[in-house]
């Protein structure tokens, strides 16, 4: 735990004075779009220009559901090969998860099974968005029939993180998703880890103005899940 000798962190109190917070991640091979449709979403702009993400880049975002303040923590992960070991933490409590592939590319269409496949491994019950993008270099792709989102039962957008289209109706869909998978989960270690944080949260409280809150009574190989 690496809280702020003062008390509760700038984030730490934020996350306390939303009504929920949940996590996002995004799923999919190199060069797909992923931090463009973040970029797009977040910043409603569009660079061209190819950076891959390295490992990982976490973007925060608040907004409201049902008259609720919800904070989003959106994970951008790196789809190259040589991240793949990482990945565990990724999956770690996340609520809901967009998996993207390149209308232009068949390849990233085929790996979305290995990606589906790793995902379930993690988080067998989340709810996960397919995502068809880059549908302006050419709509008549939006013709075609893409049966892996109807095979596995799983909502399915055709997206342009260059024009906008549907980016945030996507992002939207995929914040609700979280929230009610969240508020309705039966998830056993989602439960307890719940419990701990509130636990947390509530002794961070009480010790805040204590001098030296360094070491925590929680046991360490329950933090490291
Ligand atoms: N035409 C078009 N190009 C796009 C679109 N979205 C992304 N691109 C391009 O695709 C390339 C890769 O986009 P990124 O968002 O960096 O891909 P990524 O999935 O984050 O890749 P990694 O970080 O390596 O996993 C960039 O050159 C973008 O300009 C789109 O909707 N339309
Ligand atoms: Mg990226």
């Amino acid at each position: 735990m690496s809280m702020a000798g003062d008390g509760v962190s700038d984030i730490e109190q934020e996350k306390y004075d939303a009504d929920e917070n949940v996590k996002i991640i995004c799923l999919g091979d190199s060069a797909v779009g992923k931090s463009k449709l973040m970029e797009r979403f977040l910043m409603d702009g569009f660079r061209p220009q190819q950076l891959s993400t390295f490992a990982l880049t976490l973007y925060k975002y608040t907004t409201t559901v049902n008259g609720k303040t919800v904070l989003v923590d959106f994970w951008d992960t790196a789809g190259q090969e040589r991240f793949q070991s990482m990945h565990a933490s990724y999956y770690h409590k996340a609520h809901a998860c967009i998996m993207v592939f390149d209308v232009q590319r068949k390849i990233t269409y085929k790996n979305l099974s290995t990606w589906y496949h790793e995902l379930r491994e993690y988080r067998p019950e989340i709810p996960c968005i397919v995502v068809a993008n880059k549908i302006d270099a050419d709509l008549r792709v939006t013709q075609k029939g893409f049966n892996f989102a109807k095979k596995n039962s799983l909502p399915f957008y055709f997206v342009s993180a260059a024009d906008g289209t549907n980016v945030v109706k996507l992002f939207t869909d995929a914040i609700k998703l979280a929230v009610s998978y969240k508020q309705n989960s039966h998830d056993f270690m989602d439960a307890v880890m719940q419990e701990l944080e509130n636990f947390e949260l509530e002794k961070q409280e009480a010790v805040s103005d204590k001098e030296d809150e360094s070491e925590d009574a929680l046991p360490l190989q329950l933090q490291g899940f």
